[in-house]
């Protein structure tokens, strides 16, 4: 391709994960999320400081893609993708004057968009899922020793979980399992696109060990969310009313005890940026 194509190329990824992180958060209603509705269980974000953070990461990823085109998935890629995310970390905190509006967003997606760039013109989502996880699974020999450990090293070594790191390297199964199928196969049973993402997103909140939730709720808390979403989720596929029913007290659990699920929204915008190209209607 020529300079100009990778270029081109690189913008159109970009603006395709800016779109994803948009689109999570616009999708209205969410459980303890942000959304146009409300700010979910966050007193420090509203939606337009999500879209502005969304906006100001445009460039990291455009740079990811530049360094990630058609380059072998290895430890130099790792590093170069490692060195341009925590610079978009500090864009993000600067644009949010401190708050973390998406920090597991810039991980996901950053590994996705490099993992698509570097498979060029070969868009099969299961391709640069587990490409990704290739690359996440390299060291990063640069990675600066945090001052204090972070609220998902905090909550990994109490209860024994894996969490964003893990999902990585183990080339997003969250996203592969749960929330492909459900968007897939809800936009085939002829559903709207809200609902399709909103199937996505209890898919996924029925199952992640979100470390959102463990350290603001810790283990009791996460099993209840996880039971509510599988439960919201069945009713989905049921009587409307029943499935109201069911998302109120999901939201409410969620509002009353402070828990967003910041994780399973990090896994739904980057299902819904590989769920543009999968066209393939394929059962999984
Ligand atoms: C891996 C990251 C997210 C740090 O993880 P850690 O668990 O220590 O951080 P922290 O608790 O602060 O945030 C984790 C975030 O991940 C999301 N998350 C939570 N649980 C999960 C889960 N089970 N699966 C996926 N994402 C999750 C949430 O949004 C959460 O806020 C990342 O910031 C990092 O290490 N970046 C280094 C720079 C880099 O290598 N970048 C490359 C790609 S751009
Ligand atoms: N719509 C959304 N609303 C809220 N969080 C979201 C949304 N979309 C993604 N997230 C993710 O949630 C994470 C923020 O969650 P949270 O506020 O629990 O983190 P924290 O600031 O590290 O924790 P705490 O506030 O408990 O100290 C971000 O990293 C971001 O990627």
């Amino acid at each position: 391709m020529l300079r100009h194509n990778v270029e081109s190329f690189a913008k159109s990824l970009a603006s395709r994960a800016v779109w994803a992180l948009a689109e999570e958060a616009k999708l209205t209603p969410k459980p303890g999320l942000v959304d146009a509705r409300s700010n979910g269980a966050h007193t420090d974000m509203s939606l337009e400081l999500m879209m502005n953070s969304a906006e100001a990461l445009r460039g990291t990823f455009e740079e990811i893609a530049v360094v990630s085109y058609l380059h072998f998935p290895n430890q130099e890629l790792r590093e170069k993708i490692a060195r341009i995310g925590r610079e978009g970390e500090r864009r993000m905190y600067t644009v949010t004057k401190g708050v973390n509006t998406h920090k597991g967003a810039i991980w996901a997606l950053g590994l996705l968009t490099g993992a698509r760039a570097a498979c060029a013109d070969e868009a099969d989502s299961e391709r640069v899922l587990r490409l990704a996880g290739v690359i996440a699974s390299f060291e990063d020999r640069y990675c600066p020793a945090e001052e204090k450990e972070t609220n998902g090293q905090i909550v990994k070594r109490k209860y024994n979980v894996t969490g964003a790191y893990e999902e990585a390297q183990q080339g997003f199964p969250h996203i592969h399992n749960e929330a492909l199928p459900a968007l897939l196969s809800a936009r085939r049973a002829g559903k709207s696109e809200q609902d399709a993402r909103l199937e996505a997103l209890l898919a996924l909140m029925a199952t992640v060990d979100d470390t959102c939730i463990l350290y603001r709720g810790g283990s009791a808390a996460l099993t209840t969310v996880k039971e509510l979403a599988a439960s919201c989720l069945q009713a989905a596929r049921g009587s409307k009313r029943e499935f109201e029913e069911k998302f109120t007290r999901l939201s409410d659990y969620c509002s009353s005890r402070r828990l967003s699920p910041g994780g399973s929204a990090d896994l739904l915008a980057a299902a819904l940026f590989l769920g543009v190209e999968d066209k393939s209607g394929r059962e999984r």
